[in-house]
């Protein structure tokens, strides 16, 4: 099922571009004149850490012409922050469940960035058991009240969540495969910078969206390099664990721990990352925070004991 496409932000232009205008119902009110097409986006889940810039994506690409933003909080604010941007779309925030009809009806498309993110030491996979549902409840949503939209699923576990939606609209009756993502545009984007830093290349990246299930394919990048096999290995390692480098940059989720980090006049300047690691690091790495997060406790207990 071809339901894994990547799609990076200016690729959505493209897809926005080609959704034609759906036959308003008589009465409907255009919001756009009539040489450039009526385009509705709604983003759910707008008030996140991925939201936010994302609706500030949208709301400065001319081709949308309505942009809804809907959340379970936080959304009035951010609906008349990105309002204030003089571009041409009108800009409407919708919270809370009984406004999410309201934010999706004749949308072109949406794209879903809710739920909760990974902490470090998580796998995108511990996030199924809160954001299945969420992606369920707002998939059932999309198939009342905008059955034709195309859907670009952010929420992780994508792997997952990406055949959440397709069960939803199957047993809706409105699946049509060409009109789900599964968003993974960073896959692509860190296997071209980790294979060719600023330089302009393409690296195609398939498969999933979670460890060994994305799998960038150098050998067909372009332009080509012959790398050795000890570097392809390394950079697809590397594009695997981009995310998780993301989410790690505390490191790990215990409150202290040695680190790799950049001192400067002020003390620690900057904690750097784990890096790539080899399987048996990794596995050392499993290994020694229960020991380590043990003696935390013990200092801390006996400091305020
Ligand atoms: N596919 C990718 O490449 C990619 C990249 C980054 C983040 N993600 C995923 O996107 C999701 C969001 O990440 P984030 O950093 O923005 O998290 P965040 O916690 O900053 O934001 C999540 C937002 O979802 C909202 N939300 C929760 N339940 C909701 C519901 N039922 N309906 C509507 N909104 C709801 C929250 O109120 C919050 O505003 C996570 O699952 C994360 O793993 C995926
Ligand atoms: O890795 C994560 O948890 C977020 C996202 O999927 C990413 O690849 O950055």
């Amino acid at each position: 099922m071809l339901y894994h496409f990547y799609i990076q932000s200016k690729k959505l232009s493209s897809v926005l571009r080609s959704v034609k205008t759906l036959a308003k119902p008589a009465g409907a009110r255009g919001y756009s004149s009539e040489s450039v097409p009526d385009r509705k986006v709604a983003v759910l889940g707008a008030a996140g850490g991925i939201g936010q810039p994302l609706a500030l994506l949208m709301k400065l690409n001319p081709l949308v012409s309505r942009l809804a933003l809907y959340d379970i909080a936080n959304t009035p604010g951010v609906a008349a922050d990105v309002g204030h941007i003089n571009t041409r779309s009108e800009v409407a925030g919708y919270m809370g469940n009984d406004q999410l009809g309201q934010a999706l009806e004749d949308s072109d498309v949406v794209i879903i960035p809710a739920g909760v993110p990974r902490k470090p030491g998580m796998t995108r996979d511990d996030l199924f058991n809160i954001n299945a549902g969420i992606v369920k409840d707002l998939c059932s949503a999309i198939a009342k009240y905008c059955p034709n939209a195309i859907v670009n699923m952010i929420s992780n576990p994508v792997n997952s969540t990406v055949p959440i939606a397709a069960e939803v609209f199957k047993k809706a009756g409105t699946y049509n495969e060409k009109k789900l993502f599964g968003v993974t545009t960073l896959d692509v984007v860190r296997a071209k910078t980790f294979y060719a830093g600023k330089a302009n290349v393409n690296v195609p990246v398939v498969g999933g969206h979670a460890g060994i299930t994305i799998l960038p394919l150098f050998s067909q990048a372009t332009p080509k390099a012959n790398l050795a096999d000890e570097d392809i290995k390394a950079l697809t390692k590397r594009t695997q664990d981009g995310g998780t480098e993301v989410v790690e940059s505390t490191v790990t989720e215990l409150p202290f721990f040695a680190s790799k980090v950049r001192l400067g006049k002020n003390g620690v300047e900057e904690v750097l990352g784990l890096g790539p690691l080899s399987d048996f690091e990794q596995e050392g790495l499993e290994k020694l925070k229960p020991e380590l997060k043990a003696s935390i406790e013990k200092g801390v207990k006996f400091a305020n004991a």
